[in-house]
C-alpha cells in the first residue's frame, strides 16, 4: 500500500488580500513575486468575502512588511486600493506531484523511473509499461502510480509478460491497474478499428507503413492479406474500393475483422476467412464446380472472354484437382489438411469459390443497382462505393469486380516478418495459365533482416522458395525493430516460372519447377 500522506509538503507562505477588481493590476506590479507552482494558480478566492482575492506570494516573500518586494511597485498597488497581508498555509499532496515525482520517491536510489508508458495509441484508454526485470518488484506501486497521475485517460495498465512466442503474435499482458478491459478502438487515417489487445495482434508503429503500401493499391484491384489481423491493410483498401480477400488464422482476429468491416461500412468488398495462410491461397485459387473457362492462354491481355465451352465439361476434373493439391500439400508438410473447422466467420464454406456466399452481385435484378450496407452493388457487379455521411476517406467510385480470384487478383500482403517468406513456396503453380487474365499479381512479403544477413541472401532464399528468379526486386525499409535487426518490405512481381501451371492433370500441382 502507498501512504499518500508521505508526500505532503505543507507551504507557509503569505497573502495579500485585495479587491477582486484590482487583481489585473495587482498580476502586473507584483510579477516575479507571486507563487510560481504547475497547476496552481496564484490568485485565489477569498473564503470569507466574494469582493476580495488573495494573491498568493512565492516562497521567497519572507517577511510579513513585504520588504521583498520593490517598494516603488507595492505603493503604486496601496494608492490604488487597500491591500492587507495574511498568512497563507498551501499542503501540495500526493495529488499534485507527478509520476516522476512520486516514483522517485518510492524506488530505491539508483533505478530508473519508468512514468513513461505506451498506449496503444494516443487515443487509447490502455497503457502498456514494459517494467523491465529490476523494477518488477514494484511493479504494482509504479502501475497505482502511472494510473492516478493519469486517470481518467487512461483507465487500464498492462505489462508485457515474457517475449511473444506464439503463432498469433499476441504479447501477454498482466493488467497491473484500473478495469480488466483490453478492447479499445484505434484510429489510422479514418478507419476505425476495434480490437481486443488481449486477443489480437496490434501494432501502431506499423500505422504509415499500412497506409504507404495501400497507396500503391488502385481502385478495383483485387488484394489478398494472407496474414490480415484485424484488418489494418484490408480495411483501408477496401475502403479504397478494392476487393479484398482477407484471412488470419488467428479466430479472434477475423472476429474484429468482421467487426471493423462492419464499422468502416466496407463488409461489400470484404470476404474474411479463418484459416492457415497456405490453405487459403489454394482454396483462392479453387476453381468451382461448373465455373466457366475463358480461353486465358496468354498471360498480359487484360480482358478474355471467349468462353471455352469444353472446359465447362472438365470442371468436376478440376474440382478435384483441387484436392489432389491439397493432399499433395500436405504430404509435402506444407500444411495440415482441414478439418471441421474450415469456414469463414460466417460458417460459410471456405471456398470463395461457392458464389453464393460470396457476393452476389451477378445474381441481382440487371435493372437495379441495390444498395447495401454502405455500398451499390450493382447486377454487372459493380460495386459503387458511397461517401456521403462517413469520415472514413471512402472513394465513390464504380467497381468493375471479377469476384474469380483464380482469374486475376492484382497483390498478395504478407506480413508475417518472422516466417512469410516460408509461405511464398505457396505461389509455385498456383496459378492456371488456362483461367488466368491480366498481368501477374506484386507479392508484399515482409521479413527481418539482421545484421549479419543482407538483401541478397533474402532474396536468394525467397528465390529458392519460389523455385525462379525475381526480377527488380524492390526492398522497403519499414523500422528497426532492434539495434541489429530491422523489418523490411520486400516487394517484387511474381515470376511466371514459379507461378503459372499449364494442366493440372499432366503436372501436380505445387511441384512446378522442383
Ligand atoms: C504480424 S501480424 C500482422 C497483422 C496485420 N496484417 C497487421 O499489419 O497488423 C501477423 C498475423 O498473422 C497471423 N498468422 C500467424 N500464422 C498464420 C498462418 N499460418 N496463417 C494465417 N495467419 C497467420 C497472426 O494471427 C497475426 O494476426
Amino acid at each position: 500500500m502507498l501512504d499518500e500522506s508521505k508526500f505532503d509538503v505543507h507551504l507557509k507562505l503569505w497573502a495579500l488580500r485585495i479587491p477582486r477588481e484590482f487583481c489585473k493590476v495587482a498580476t502586473k506590479l507584483l510579477n516575479g513575486h507571486m507563487l510560481d507552482r504547475p497547476r496552481i494558480k496564484p490568485i485565489t478566492e477569498d473564503p470569507t468575502s466574494e469582493k476580495t482575492r488573495y494573491v498568493i506570494l512565492s516562497e521567497r516573500v519572507q517577511n510579513p512588511d513585504l520588504s521583498d518586494i520593490p517598494t516603488q511597485n507595492l505603493n503604486e498597488l496601496k494608492k490604488l486600493c487597500k491591500i492587507e497581508t495574511i498568512p497563507y498555509s498551501l499542503t501540495l499532496g500526493y495529488s499534485y506531484w507527478g509520476a516522476d515525482h512520486v516514483l522517485k520517491q518510492v524506488l530505491p536510489p539508483g533505478l530508473e523511473v519508468p512514468s513513461s508508458f505506451e498506449t496503444i495509441v494516443n487515443s487509447s484508454h490502455i497503457a502498456h509499461l514494459n517494467i523491465p526485470d529490476e523494477l518488477l518488484p514494484y511493479k504494482d506501486v509504479i502501475a497505482k502510480v502511472i494510473y492516478d497521475k493519469n486517470h481518467p485517460r487512461i483507465q487500464t495498465i498492462v505489462n508485457k509478460v515474457g517475449s511473444i512466442a506464439n503463432e498469433f503474435r499476441v504479447p501477454k499482458f498482466e493488467v497491473l491497474a484500473g478495469k480488466p478491459n483490453m478492447v479499445t478502438e484505434v484510429k489510422q487515417y479514418g478507419a476505425t478499428f476495434k480490437l481486443d489487445y488481449g486477443l489480437v495482434y496490434w501494432n501502431s508503429r506499423l500505422e504509415h507503413e499500412h497506409i504507404r503500401l495501400v497507396n500503391k493499391f488502385r481502385q478495383g484491384e483485387i488484394i489478398c492479406d494472407m496474414f490480415s489481423g484485424i484488418g489494418p491493410f484490408a480495411i483501408p483498401a477496401a475502403q479504397k474500393g478494392c476487393l479484398v480477400y482477407a484471412n488470419d488464422l488467428n479466430p479472434d482476429s477475423i472476429r474484429y475483422l468482421k467487426v471493423n468491416a462492419d464499422i468502416n461500412k466496407v463488409n461489400s468488398n470484404l470476404h474474411a476467412y479463418n484459416m492457415d495462410a497456405r490453405i487459403f491461397m489454394s482454396q483462392l485459387m479453387a476453381v468451382p464446380i461448373g465455373e466457366s473457362t475463358h480461353d486465358a492462354s496468354a498471360l498480359g491481355s487484360s480482358v478474355k472472354d471467349n468462353i471455352d465451352e469444353s472446359m465447362k465439361a472438365n470442371s468436376e476434373e478440376r474440382n478435384a484437382e483441387q484436392v489432389i493439391y491439397l493432399i499433395f500439400l500436405h504430404l509435402e508438410g506444407m500444411v495440415e489438411l482441414p478439418g471441421n473447422n474450415l469456414c469463414n466467420q460466417e460458417g460459410d464454406n471456405i471456398s470463395p469459390m461457392d458464389k453464393e456466399s460470396k457476393v452476389a452481385a451477378a445474381e441481382r435484378s440487371p435493372e437495379s443497382c441495390k444498395e447495401e450496407k454502405g455500398s451499390v452493388k450493382c447486377a454487372d457487379g459493380h460495386v459503387a462505393v458511397k461517401t456521403k455521411g462517413s469520415k472514413n476517406k471512402r472513394i465513390k467510385t464504380s467497381v468493375p469486380f471479377t469476384d474469380k480470384p483464380w482469374e486475376h487478383f492484382d497483390h498478395v500482403i504478407m506480413n508475417l516478418p518472422a516466417s512469410a517468406l516460408q509461405f511464398l513456396d505457396v505461389f509455385r503453380g498456383l496459378i492456371q495459365r488456362k483461367y488466368w487474365k491480366g498481368s501477374l499479381p506484386w507479392i508484399h512479403c515482409y521479413c527481418f533482416i539482421r545484421s549479419s544477413e543482407t538483401q541478397g541472401s533474402v532474396i536468394s532464399e525467397a528465390e529458392s522458395l519460389l523455385n525462379a528468379k525475381i526480377h527488380e526486386p524492390l526492398f522497403h525499409r519499414v523500422r528497426d525493430v532492434a539495434p541489429n535487426k530491422a523489418m523490411y518490405c520486400l516487394s517484387f512481381q511474381l515470376p511466371e516460372e514459379a507461378c503459372i501451371r499449364e494442366d493440372v492433370t499432366n503436372t501436380a500441382p505445387g511441384s512446378v519447377g522442383r
